[in-house]
C-alpha cells in the first residue's frame, strides 16, 4: 500500500470526527434524533428548496477547514463573463427587459478535487459512507453515488473580492456544499423558491427579482462549518458581492454509479481535462451517436 492510499485509509477512519455528531448523529441513522433532524431537512427542501445543516462541523475543527481550501485556493481556474439567469446567448428579437436578455457579470474559480489533501476534512467526507449516507437521506433517494470523475467530485469554489454570482438557475438538481471561509461582508446566499416551474418561465416575477423587488427574495447567510442543500432548477440564487474571499466545498453527486463529466464541460471548469475525461467520453459515444 503506498504511503498515498495508506492516508486516504487513515482519512476515511477519521472522516467524520470533524462532524457535530451530537447536533447531527449521522453515525447513528436509525436514532431518533436523525430522524427528527432529517424530516426537519426533507420539510426545508419541500417547503423552499433550501437546507441549512448548520453547525455541521465542530468549532474546533473550523479553522482547519478554512486552511485545508485557502491553502489551494491559488489553484484555481478562473473564468468570468456575462450570464442571463439561463446561461443563454443574446436573443436580439426579445425586449431589452426581458429576462433572458439581461446579462449580469460573473467571476468565479474552481479548484478540482485533485488539489484536495488527501488527508483532509472535505475528501474524508465526501468518501465516508455515513456522509453518503445522509446526503442521500435528505434528498429523499433511493441511492446517489459519489463521482469518478477524477476532477468534479468534490470541487472548491473560490469566489475572490468584489466578485458575485448573479441570479441564475442551475442546470443540476441539488447542490451540496460546505462554508469554508466567510466573506468578511457581505457575500450572502439569495434565493427565490419555485419561481419558475415545470412548463413556465413566470417571466414576469423574474424581471420584478432582477429590478430589485424583495418580495419574492429569502436570504441566508451561511457560517463557516454550515452545509448546504440546495435545489436549484426553480429556484432562481445568486451570492452577493462581499468583502474579502468567500470560499464553499461543492460535493457532487449522481443518481448513477461512475459519473465522469464531459470534456467540454470539464475544459470549461477547470481549464484542463484528464485522460480519464477522454477515454469516458469515447466510451460513451461507441453506439456512434452524439448524445
Ligand atoms: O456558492 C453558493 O452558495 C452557490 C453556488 C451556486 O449557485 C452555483 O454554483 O451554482
Ligand atoms: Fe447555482
Amino acid at each position: 500500500m503506498s504511503t498515498d492510499q495508506r492516508q486516504a485509509k487513515r482519512a476515511l477512519h477519521q472522516g467524520i470526527d470533524c462532524v457535530d455528531l451530537d447536533a447531527w448523529p449521522i453515525d447513528r441513522p436509525e436514532s431518533e434524533r436523525y430522524q427528527r433532524r432529517l424530516a426537519e431537512i426533507r420539510a426545508a427542501l419541500n417547503d423552499k428548496g433550501c437546507a441549512r445543516i448548520d453547525g455541521f462541523i465542530r468549532p474546533e475543527y473550523h479553522a482547519q477547514l478554512e486552511a485545508e481550501v485557502a491553502g489551494i485556493a491559488d489553484k484555481a481556474h478562473f473564468s468570468h463573463g456575462q450570464i442571463t439567469p439561463y446561461f443563454n446567448s443574446d436573443e436580439p428579437s426579445l425586449p431589452a427587459d426581458h429576462p433572458r436578455r439581461r446579462f449580469a457579470p460573473f467571476s468565479n474559480a474552481f479548484v478540482a478535487m485533485d488539489w484536495f489533501p488527501t488527508d483532509g476534512i472535505c475528501l474524508a467526507l465526501y468518501h465516508h459512507p455515513a456522509f453518503q449516507r445522509f446526503i442521500t437521506d435528505c434528498l429523499e433517494q433511493a441511492q446517489l453515488y459519489t463521482f469518478d470523475d477524477p476532477l468534479a467530485g468534490v470541487v472548491a469554489n473560490i469566489m475572490p473580492e468584489g466578485s458575485s454570482l448573479p441570479w441564475h438557475y442551475d442546470t443540476n438538481e441539488f447542490i451540496v456544499s460546505l462554508l469554508t471561509k466567510k466573506a468578511d461582508s457581505g457575500g450572502e446566499f439569495e434565493y427565490c423558491p419555485d419561481l419558475r416551474e415545470p412548463g413556465d418561465e413566470h417571466y414576469d416575477d423574474v424581471r420584478n427579482v432582477l429590478d430589485g423587488k424583495r418580495d419574492k427574495v429569502h436570504s441566508l447567510a451561511l457560517e463557516l462549518g454550515d452545509l448546504q442543500i440546495f435545489k436549484g432548477r426553480f429556484s432562481m440564487h445568486r451570492v452577493i458581492a462581499g468583502k474579502g474571499e468567500r470560499h464553499t466545498a461543492i460535493f457532487g453527486y449522481a443518481k448513477e454509479p461512475g459519473f465522469i463529466g464531459r470534456v467540454e464541460r470539464t475544459q470549461q471548469v477547470h481549464g484542463r481535462v484528464l485522460q480519464a475525461h477522454i477515454d469516458a467520453e469515447k466510451n460513451a459515444r461507441s453506439d456512434g451517436l452524439d448524445d
